[in-house]
């Protein structure tokens, strides 16, 4: 459920405001994000785990806009982050380091450093040359590091194979069978502490099966470690809950919660770490795009917007579908457009064969874009990435300027005489 919805006058709003007026002030394309449906989201899984020790860590990944992240550090959230960069960003939005997991298979020394500095909650550790690097950058800092390991429990989750984490040819995580004896040379390391065990299997997942099996492989590990001497204070999911794009029907959070806790009847102490990203932040968000011509050739209609592949990858990146749907509906037969961008590639649509009714200078709204959206955004062609705008109730606060033309090449210079 969203704040994304069609009023009486017939127009789509966000929240309180009309996503055309969104448009005249602040130009398109526009990412404009509900923070309502960030914050209901949000409290979607928090309330779910209930009474239960946890703590959710949104995946920053998803959508690292400083306005989206101040929002859920206000809830109290914590954040999963895979660079120095989500961390800074993280700290500029007002978000408690030590509510911070990193993830990630290749953490360099600088971020190993600057993580321990801040006094994160834990790195989410990926091999044994993590292990051998984080131990050496924590033993110079006089520090001990907090860790947990990211098992690959070898599970399908049944999702796009580039979005898919948690099989053996994946590069992510340590592999179940060498577990326990990682587990047991991570202990035996001066400058870490093990404190966890995570896992996190792919992406848009909309069955519950996938998350229960890796769950029960996670639990069986917990038990043979606690009967090696190792205590295991959090258990970490991941992320990956799938929304609906078109007709999936993923599973609440409550229902994957409840999953979840029921497997834990016998580890009450056990303390929950969630890193949604998608769930949270993909159906907060909206592209607002205008019609810059319409095209007709005998095999197609084109509808050449002004929001590209740059702007949206995971229609050309995935062949993701995410339904387009006009601001101000008209009245009249549908033709059925392929919605296309500016930049030169074949594969530099947003949508193909939509039946709508279109005139040139109409506003589109591309749902489910708040997460995978912006983040993924380019300067492919030389285009400026879009603005992006938070509304809340009747008010709009820009939280990222479009970017200015000469930004594009400023870093650059040509060769000295
Ligand atoms: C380690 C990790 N945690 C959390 C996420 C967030 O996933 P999602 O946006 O599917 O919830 C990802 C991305 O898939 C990830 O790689
Ligand atoms: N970028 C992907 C999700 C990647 C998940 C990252 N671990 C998408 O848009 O669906």
């Amino acid at each position: 459920m969203d704040y994304f919805n069609y009023q009486d006058d017939g127009q789509l709003w966000a929240e309180d405001l009309p996503l055309a007026q969104l448009a005249e002030q602040y130009g398109t394309p526009l990412y404009v994000y509900s923070r309502a449906t960030l914050e209901r989201h949000w409290h979607a899984f928090d309330k779910a785990v209930g009474d239960h020790p946890h703590l959710i860590c949104y995946a920053v990944k998803a959508n690292s806009n400083l306005g989206v992240l101040n929002v859920l550090a206000r809830l109290g959230s914590g954040f999963d982050i895979v660079s120095q960069g989500e961390l800074e960003r993280v700290l500029a939005a007002g978000g408690d380091p030590k509510k911070v997991v990193f993830s990630g298979v290749g953490k360099t020394e600088p971020e190993m450093a600057r993580a321990l500095e801040l006094g994160i909650k834990c790195f989410n550790v990926e091999s044994e040359a993590e292990l051998d690097r984080l131990n050496k950058v924590a033993g110079e800092l006089g520090k001990v590091a907090p860790i947990s390991l990211r098992i690959n429990p070898d599970v399908d989750a049944k999702t796009h194979p580039y979005i898919s984490t948690g099989l053996k040819e994946n590069k992510f995580g340590i592999a179940f069978d060498r577990a326990r004896e990682v587990y047991q040379y991570a202990n035996s390391l001066p400058h870490l502490s093990v404190h966890g065990i995570d896992c996190h299997i792919g992406s848009q997942l909309t069955e519950l099966a996938p998350f229960i099996e890796s769950t029960d492989r996670l639990l069986g590990l917990i038990d043979a470690l606690g009967q090696d001497g190792i205590s295991i204070d959090h258990l970490d999911v991941g992320g990956g809950l799938g929304v609906t794009y078109s007709d999936e029907k993923p599973p609440e959070p409550s229902d994957y919660a409840k999953a979840l806790l029921d497997r834990l009847s016998n580890h009450q102490d056990i303390e929950l770490v969630f890193e949604p990203g998608r769930a949270i932040a993909a159906n907060a968000g909206v592209l607002l795009t205008q019609v810059e011509f319409l095209k007709h050739n005998e095999e197609k209609n084109f509808a050449i917007i002004d929001a590209a592949m740059n702007d949206l990858l995971r229609p050309a990146l995935y062949q993701a579908w995410q339904d387009i749907v006009p601001v101000q509906p008209r009245q009249g037969e549908a033709k059925t457009y392929d919605l296309v961008g500016p930049v030169c590639e074949t594969g530099d649509y947003l949508g193909k064969d939509r039946a709508l009714v279109l005139e040139a200078g109409d506003l589109l709204a591309v749902r489910s874009s708040g997460a995978y959206g912006f983040v993924m955004s380019s300067n492919y062609n030389t285009r400026c990435r879009a603005a992006e705008v938070m509304v809340d109730g009747d008010q709009s606060h820009l939280v990222r300027q479009r970017e200015p033309l000469a930004s594009l090449w400023e870093l650059e210079q040509v060769l000295p005489e």
